[in-house]
């Protein structure tokens, strides 16, 4: 986005990175059954794309539902280009520059892959001059033109990622949010999802979350690693690798990665990263 563009609007604050947690702290229910789910968090994100990494219970999607705008933080603050996400009209304009690819999705299985995708053009606000185009693009994308007549309850369990990941692109978006993309995907789509993913990352920021960390070797620029609702490290995933590597080889079948990510996940140093 750049100052001269019509959605950039005079109220951003034009040196903000494109994503900016402040504290971010979110809590689930009230009293002895409340859980937090993320904790005091500092994250600051710009082009590229970064993988969430992270065990089970994390906060990993809870941190991409506040991304997504559909989460309110119990407290802290969330910038999205240069936007506050508490103000209603900030919200409306973050919606317009974001794309999300939720875990689960509603499939609505009577609507055509085009229609599907031309349904978040629309609730995306994508202007309807531009919208048949940005839907036909955003479907080729991903790989799915010979399927765009086909009606969503027909396709595969991987086509529907696909036509998901085509509903999230359609508006061109500013900031992508993935979460976990690649399930149920097989491996050439995956090497397409890939080849994808890198092509949006060169001007688009991009957060995934993932527990296939190969993924995160393959695609990102940056690991954000989160436990316990905290980020407890950020680095080059290559270095997770160095790391892996200095730990030797194993018999159980781990990459240097898996290795890698486990032992930082636990407090190992890693070689040059940026711990928070
Ligand atoms: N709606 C909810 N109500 C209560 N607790 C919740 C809710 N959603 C998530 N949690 C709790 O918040 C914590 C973080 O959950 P979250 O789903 O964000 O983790 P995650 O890293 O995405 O996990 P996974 O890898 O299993 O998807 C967990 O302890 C979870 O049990």
């Amino acid at each position: 986005m750049t100052s001269s563009d019509p959605r950039s609007p005079a109220s951003a604050a034009v040196d903000d990175p494109t994503i900016r947690l402040s504290r971010l702290s979110v809590r689930y229910g009230r009293g002895r059954s409340a859980r937090t789910a993320l904790d005091s968090v500092d994250l600051d994100l710009n082009t590229g794309v970064h993988g969430l990494l992270g065990p089970n219970g994390a906060g990993k999607t809870t941190l991409m539902r506040v991304l997504a705008t559909i989460l309110s933080a119990t407290s802290g603050e969330v910038r999205l280009l240069g936007r506050d996400v508490r103000h209603e009209r900030d919200r409306r304009q973050i919606r317009r520059q974001l794309g999300y690819l939720p875990q689960a999705f509603g499939s609505y299985p009577r609507f055509t892959v085009r229609e599907f995708v031309g349904y978040f053009a629309w609730l995306k606000e994508v202007p309807s001059r531009r919208a048949a185009a940005a839907v036909d693009r955003a479907i080729e994308r991903v790989g799915l033109a010979d399927r765009a007549d086909t009606r969503m309850k027909s396709l595969s369990g991987g086509m529907l990622r696909r036509a998901g990941l085509a509903q999230a692109l359609v508006n061109d978006p500013d900031v992508l949010l993935l979460d976990e993309p690649t399930v149920g995907l097989d491996p050439e789509q995956r090497i397409s999802f890939r080849r994808l993913l890198r092509e949006v990352g060169a001007d688009t920021t991009v957060l995934i979350s993932t527990h296939i960390v190969d993924d995160v070797a393959a695609i990102c620029h940056q690991a954000v690693l989160v436990r316990e609702g905290r980020v407890v490290l950020r680095t080059h995933p290559s270095q997770l690798e160095r790391l892996g590597e200095s730990i030797g080889s194993t018999q159980d079948g781990t990459s240097a990665l898996e290795r890698g990510y486990t032992a930082a996940l636990h407090g190992r140093d890693v070689p040059s990263g940026v711990a928070q």
